[in-house]
């Protein structure tokens, strides 16, 4: 079982451990003791997907909730319920029969099928939808997220029928302050929000990009504990420059797929700017200990958008920084399966294609994480700057590029490196691969270096072609690492088949999108990892939330990197210790920032445990039952 599925796992496991420490616990009330105040009754009950316990609600509470003859008399057990659900509403129906027809057990119509039906439970029963996908999570975590969540997502104005989240779109310049008082919960701990210009791998959805906000929330829930009722899943609707997604003038009345968002090409300069201020002002107003992820923004806008939030927010971009920390801890893990030691990192020659917000954000970490083992000074950056092979879509970038972004430029070759090594501007992945020689300085004698890591981030399926993979093939690298890390499937660089058949047993290998592992026979497996930012953002959420921290520090996300490798509750515990040690700490709930310092590490780890939601249903009490 991966790491991933196993934190979800362990994260309702934790908070049952956590009743063992008596002694520690009574710093904080447990997240999932906690009862629920409604201030409603009888049929809005069973109506609202938060309270809705369905067939499980017990005689008493039919009785004291007004829902008695609301339900039928069998009254289940929450086991009976998923059994139920399973073995009825999965196995049954029309899904055995999809299944049957498709020979490798997946096809983009089984994917969708089962989206939607988890989709139905989702907004019927929120807690049981968690608990069968707590307890599912390997077989639902690429439905309710990547790979699916990409198909969902360019169908979402199709398959739209109740709303979930907030939209805030252009048309709504000058209301967002009063908008955000429509939400219905008055405490609000985490928004993923996207302007849906860059889903996944797929380009610009509009307005459908709000899938993907719904997607990454689900895996807050399931993995670090996130109260489902504190967490908001937001579209800001700028426009779209897909033109598929904008009103034909001819087929007006045709509109039966017609898109759900804003019919206008997408605000740009000034224009754009000042929505995304209203929002964030609004959101902090209303939830001044809000956490905002951004997330799916075009690299034009997610770093200008970090740089101008991140010193004043609590926010952070899962594409730049979530991405960067998952990489980082995925080429580190290449150096250890070298059986080399950590310091060995900065001899790594890491080719990198793509080099949009993704890739550079991976680039800059990585190179913070040579510098820093180097000694970090200005020489220990520019030589860990010389470890980098950028490339984007117009090939190998160097100093003779005229057109480059700022936040591209520290990576681009020197030139008359480059000539040396017989290699120019705009070099082909195949050229790069090929070779990077370099010319040894005591006896001027040229000496032949393949790369040890190729790293891609450019949204382009089969991008590691078979010309690419043999010319990676050889490399100087005892165990060469090939990370396809675009999303979805179909477009990451290459398949675990492709990477193992061609470069050899011994890769290490990495991908975006859940793959299977390969059989390369004699009882031997080809591993395939999967690389996605899913390992870093729940923690860094809950460790950034359960801290109290005014802003997410580069420490911060550096200590949640380096402990990818555990569950969440200890990405947050190593989040929330940072927070303390940078003096950005302010508490949360019940736990001032004194009593945050004091606590020592075994206390964080109980206090995280103590904040994560179980998907339990809670003892419901009507409002006015208090005054009794
Ligand atoms: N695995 C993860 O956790 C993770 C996280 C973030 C993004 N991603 C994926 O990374 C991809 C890129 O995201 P982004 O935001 O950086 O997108 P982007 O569109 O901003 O960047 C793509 C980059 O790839 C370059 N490119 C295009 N064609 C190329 C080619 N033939 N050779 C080399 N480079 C080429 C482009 O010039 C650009 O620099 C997406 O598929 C996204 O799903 C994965
Ligand atoms: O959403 C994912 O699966 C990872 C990442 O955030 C992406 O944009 O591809
Ligand atoms: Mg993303």
């Amino acid at each position: 079982m991966s790491n991933f599925y196993l934190q979800a796992r362990l994260s309702s496991n934790l908070i049952m451990k956590g009743l063992h420490y008596k002694s520690l616990r009574s710093f904080t009330t447990m997240e999932c003791h906690r009862p629920t105040i409604l201030n409603k009754k009888g049929i809005d009950i069973l109506h609202s997907p938060w309270f809705n316990k369905g067939t499980a609600f017990s005689m008493t509470e039919r009785d004291r909730l007004e829902v008695r003859g609301l339900l039928p008399p069998n009254i289940m057990t929450e086991q009976q319920q998923i059994d139920r659900f399973i073995y009825i509403t999965i196995t049954e129906a029309d899904l055995k029969k999809l299944e049957t027809n498709v020979s490798n057990g997946h096809s983009d119509t089984l994917a969708l099928a089962k989206w939607r039906i988890l989709n139905r439970l989702h907004d019927r029963n929120e807690t049981m939808y968690y608990k069968i996908l707590i307890g599912e999570i390997e077989e639902y975590a690429p439905i309710v997220y990547t790979p699916t969540v990409g198909l969902v997502c360019q169908k979402y104005s199709g398959l739209f029928r109740r709303p979930r989240g907030m939209y805030f779109s252009a048309a709504d310049r000058g209301e967002m302050m009063s908008m955000v008082y429509n939400w219905p919960a008055d405490q609000v701990d985490m928004i993923v929000v996207t302007d849906g210009s860059r889903i996944l791998g797929l380009g610009d959805l509009g307005v459908q990009g709000i899938g993907i906000s719904i997607g990454k929330l689900d895996l807050y829930v399931a993995a670090a504990g996130i109260n489902p009722q504190r967490v908001l899943p937001v579209m800001i609707d700028v426009g779209t420059n897909n033109e598929a997604l904008l009103k034909d003038p001819l087929c007006k009345y045709i509109s039966l797929f017609q898109d759900l968002g804003l019919q206008q090409h997408r605000l740009e300069g000034e224009e754009y700017l000042s929505i995304i201020d209203e929002f964030m002002e609004a959101v902090f107003l209303r939830w001044p200990h809000v956490i905002v992820q951004f997330e799916d923004f075009q690299t034009k806008w997610a770093s200008t958008l970090l740089q101008r939030y991140r010193n004043t927010y609590r926010m952070f971009n899962d594409d730049v920084q979530g991405t960067a920390g998952v990489a980082v801890a995925g080429l580190l893990g290449a150096v250890r399966a070298q059986e080399k030691m950590m310091i060995d990192f900065p001899k790594q020659n890491i080719v990198v294609a793509g080099a949009g917000s993704a890739g550079v954000g991976v680039l800059r970490a990585a190179r913070r994480t040579m510098a820093r083992m180097l000694g970090d000074s200005q020489a220990a950056y520019e030589s860990a700057r010389s470890q980098f092979w950028v490339l984007d879509a117009n090939g190998l970038i160097t100093e003779e590029r005229t057109d480059i972004d700022h936040d591209v430029k520290p990576f681009a070759r020197n030139t008359l490196d480059i000539k040396r090594r017989g290699l120019r501007e705009g070099a082909s992945l195949v050229e790069v691969s090929l070779a990077i020689k370099y010319r040894l300085s005591y006896c001027n004698q040229v000496q032949e270096v393949k790369p040890d890591v190729l790293l891609g981030l450019s949204a382009v399926g089969g991008l590691f072609s078979k010309e690419v993979l043999e010319a990676f093939k050889g490399s100087t690298s005892t165990r060469p690492a090939i990370f396809a890390m675009s999303n979805p499937t179909k477009n990451a660089e290459c398949t675990p088949e492709e990477a193992f058949s061609i470069v050899g047993k011994n890769i290490i290998f990495a991908s975006g999108s859940p793959f299977k592992n390969v059989d390369l026979g004699n009882g031997e497996i080809g591993y395939c990892n999967q690389g996605n930012n899913m390992y870093l953002f729940p923690g860094i959420g809950l460790g950034t939330l359960l801290s109290g921290a005014r802003i997410i520090s580069d420490g911060m996300l550096q200590a949640a990197a380096e402990w990818i490798r555990d569950i969440t509750k200890v990405v947050a515990a190593a989040v929330i210790q940072e927070a303390i040690e940078e003096d950005l700490a302010e508490g949360y709930r019940e736990m001032t920032t004194r009593e945050l310092q004091r606590l020592n590490k075994e206390e964080i780890l109980l206090h995280v445990e103590n904040n994560m939601w179980k998907p339990d249903y809670p003892k419901l009490i009507y409002k006015d039952e208090l005054s009794i």
